[in-house]
């Protein structure tokens, strides 16, 4: 499991350690300086003899970068350290001078001992470069993107034509660190280093686009106070493994759980084969199907059962049109056993219209930006998709708020807000997953989840969200296995979910091998 940390929090964490004199900084400019020489050996085979630029800011963040920078200068790096303020992390500073870098700045300088530079110039050096460490701006960075000569900087080192492999000191500088928001350049890294804990910009969209790959180093924080949330989680297989139902011998379909779907109409019968063979293919006990297209169905996957009986699970709406009345029928009825008896349920496409009032987080509403925007707007909210899209947790949440429900929020990296601040944001699928139908799958895994899980739901209401964002997780995997690194179709996504579970749970140990 991967937590992200707010800046408030990592603070709160620091200041006694720092109080007591703990050498924080030394500790992360000193994993930042070995994982700078690993990407260095990785590709040009040595350390010595590479040249780093350093860009630095004004606060500790500039001096995690100059301190590192001393350390790689002393292993035979050519270091160029280029301050972005006019005061810089004295400390910092002196180590690199003292280790043999050279420093410029783009900032009025204070005193005579640097010189000053155009930022195309320190822009040019920094494309000469074999890395590039950003530490303009860390966990102090205020809203609104990286300002003045630092702005100007972080947009010319990341227009260079020929961009230089970046390293990004705790986070990429001008990301909104505990929002994920961009909003004025930000220099997109190839590998991020980040203390104590991930933050949330690493892992909320659309911020989570430009941190590359992501190492969490261990300095010493411990761990939130007991009582406080990690401000948003990604899972990882284990986590994903332990979650998944997996029957014992004792189990019979119905304690695994039957999932109800009603989807898919005479115009769009594709959805209701989708959603229910994801179902089935995700181990659900029984599928049930409720719909027009039930023989298409059963041709399809004979192992559903067409009609009406008693479910722990609904999927409702893929491939469904509101003003389609038998569906809408079934829909508003099937609602009621939601309601009055607490079965679980996904809402996607068109079902998102029939949600009632007020619904509880055994409710999974299951929009993509352009559902949510609609979804909101009829709640009285001011939101278009674009605005979602700047912001996705932030409107999953008023979401959730507004319904009650569940807020799996689809995307490139996929969003859950549920009950009691749970966050999730998972980024497990390829950009190939983007495909008509892939919605339909989702649905289908996550009902088969929610059927297997029905008894525990209702004393752990935040659980939902867990197994929302494992749904997600197993749903790109999925992707992946279907085709690795090439397009993938819904229905090979379906097929290859038997598989993925099986992998998932082996790798956890779960299972046997
Ligand atoms: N407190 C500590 O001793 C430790 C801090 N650490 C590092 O310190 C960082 C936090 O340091 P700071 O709190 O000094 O803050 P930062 O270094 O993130 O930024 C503060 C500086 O940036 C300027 N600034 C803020 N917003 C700006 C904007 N939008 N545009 C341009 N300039 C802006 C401020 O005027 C100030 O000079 C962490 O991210 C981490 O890298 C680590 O070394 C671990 C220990
Ligand atoms: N860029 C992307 N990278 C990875 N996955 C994506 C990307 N864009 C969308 N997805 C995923 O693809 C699926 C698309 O679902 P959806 O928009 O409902 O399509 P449909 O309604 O056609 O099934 C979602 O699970 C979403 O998270
Ligand atoms: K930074």
């Amino acid at each position: 499991m991967r937590v992200a940390w707010t800046s408030d929090q990592v603070r709160a964490l620091e200041e006694p350690l720092l109080a007591a004199g703990v050498p924080l900084m030394e500790r992360a400019s000193f994993a930042l300086a070995v994982h700078v020489a690993g990407v260095l050996r990785e590709r040009r085979g040595r350390v010595g003899g590479a040249r780093a630029v350093v860009l630095a800011g004004g606060g500790n963040n500039g001096g995690d970068a100059l301190h590192a920078g001393a350390l790689l200068a002393g292993r035979g790096v050519e270091v160029w350290a280029v301050t972005t303020s006019a005061r810089v992390h004295a400390a910092g500073l002196a180590a690199v001078r003292a280790a043999g870098g050279r420093v410029v700045t783009v900032a009025d300088p204070e005193g005579p001992d640097v010189r000053r530079v155009p930022v195309d110039e320190a822009a040019a050096l920094a494309a000469r470069a074999d890395v590039v460490l950003d530490g303009v701006l860390g966990i102090g960075a205020r809203g609104g993107g990286v300002g003045g000569v630092a702005g100007a900087l972080v947009s010319a080192v990341g227009a260079l034509p020929d961009r230089p492999f970046v390293v990004a000191v705790d986070v990429p500088s001008g990301i909104g660190v505990d929002d994920g928001t961009r909003s004025g350049p930000v220099l997109d890294a190839d590998l991020t280093v980040t203390f104590g804990a991930a933050k949330p910009g690493l892992l909320l969209p659309p911020a989570a686009r430009s941190v590359g790959r992501v190492e969490v180093v261990d300095i010493g924080l411990g761990g939130l106070p007991e009582g406080a949330r990690p401000h948003v989680v990604r899972l990882e297989v284990p986590d994903a493994a332990a979650l998944w139902p997996v029957p014992v011998a004792a189990s019979h379909k119905y304690t695994r759980g039957v999932v109800g779907v009603v989807a898919g109409t005479r115009s769009y019968p594709g959805a209701a084969v989708l959603a229910t063979t994801a179902a089935v293919r995700s181990g659900a006990g029984m599928v049930r199907y409720l719909g027009d297209v039930g023989e298409t169905v059963v041709a399809h996957r004979p192992e559903v059962v067409v009609g009406p009986g008693r479910v722990q699970s609904w999927v409702f709406g893929p491939g469904v049109s509101p003003d389609d009345a038998g569906q809408r029928r079934r829909i508003e009825f099937a609602f009621e056993g939601v309601l009055q008896r607490g079965e679980a349920a996904v809402v996607d496409a068109g079902a998102l219209e029939l949600l009632p009032r007020h619904v509880g987080p055994h409710v999974v509403l299951t929009p993509h930006a352009g559902e949510l925007a609609r979804l909101l707007t009829r709640l009285g909210a001011d939101v278009d998709r674009a605005g979602v899209e700047a912001e996705p947790l932030r409107w999953a949440r008023l979401a959730h708020e507004r319904t009650g429900a569940t807020v799996l929020l689809k995307g490139g990296v996929t969003v859950v807000a549920g009950r009691g601040g749970a966050a999730y944001a998972q980024a497990d699928a390829p950009a190939w997953l983007a495909t008509a139908g892939a919605g339909d799958v989702l649905a289908g895994i996550l009902g088969a989840l929610l059927a297997g899980r029905v008894d525990d739901l209702h004393d752990d209401a935040s659980l939902v969200a867990a197994l929302a964002a494992t749904a997600a997780l197993v749903h790109g995997r999925a992707a992946h296995r279907a085709n690795p690194g090439g397009p993938v179709d819904a229905a090979a996504v379906a097929d290859a979910l038997p598989g993925t579970i099986a992998d998932l749970l082996r790798e956890a140990g779960t299972l046997a091998p």
